[in-house]
């Protein structure tokens, strides 16, 4: 099972992650960017803003992509993998891309694995802005409410497009009510 834990940024997901890595001791935990030894000097390239070229940044996150399903799905395959981030949030955040030229993208970053889960945690305006309040922002972050509930959107779109088994959750509900519904869908 690959599954993958997706939302904005502040959505909850390392929350969850801490929850289902306490439940889940089998099971191999991992994320994008940064999930190899490579992937960790792209995440911080990627994520202080080196590239100045929106190009440059989106192919940064899918050389992490690529090394990340070589190295860790790929060679897990027969274990329960759970992953913080995926093509997803490759797809929607490079927004100034057309959507159908990111699929194309990142199903060639991938060799075509999707994940066989996906968990999109969905914030509301108002508690984006809250939770964004409550930290210090990095340059993506710094991008701003609208943009982020754009790139959820574009989430929610990749998602339907690409025909994934999936779960929308409601971020804002309690952390224990989310958890259980998490629960309930990898146990399906
Ligand atoms: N269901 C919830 N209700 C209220 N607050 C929550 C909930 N889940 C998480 N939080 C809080 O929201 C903040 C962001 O949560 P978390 O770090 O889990 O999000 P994230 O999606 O991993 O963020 P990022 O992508 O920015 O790393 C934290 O302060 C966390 O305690
Ligand atoms: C995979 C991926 C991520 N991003 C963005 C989303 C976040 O702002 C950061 C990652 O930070 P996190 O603390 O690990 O959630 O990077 C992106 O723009 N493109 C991508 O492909």
């Amino acid at each position: 099972m690959y599954v993958v834990v997706e939302g904005i940024d502040t959505a909850g997901k390392s929350t969850q992650l801490d929850l289902l890595q306490k439940k889940y001791t089998d099971a191999i935990f991992t994320k994008e960017p940064g999930g190899t030894d490579i992937g960790l000097k792209l995440r911080s390239m990627a994520l202080n803003g080196e590239a100045k070229s929106p190009i440059a940044e989106m192919f940064l996150f899918l050389a992490d992509r690529a090394e990340h399903i070589e190295e860790v799905i790929l060679t897990n395959k027969q274990k329960l993998v759970i992953s913080d981030r995926s093509m997803i949030s490759g797809i929607a955040y490079a927004s100034t891309f057309p959507l159908e030229k990111m699929i194309e993208l990142n199903l060639l970053a991938t060799n075509n694995i999707l994940p066989s889960h996906v968990i999109l945690l969905e914030l509301s305006p108002k508690e984006l802005e809250y939770r964004l309040s409550q930290k210090e922002n990095d340059a993506i972050e710094l991008r701003g409410i609208e943009y982020l509930i754009n790139i959820q959107n574009r989430m929610k779109e990749t998602i339907i497009k690409l025909g994934v088994n999936h779960l929308f959750i409601d971020a804002g509900k309690k952390i224990e009510d989310i958890e259980k519904q998490i629960e309930d869908f990898l146990n399906e």
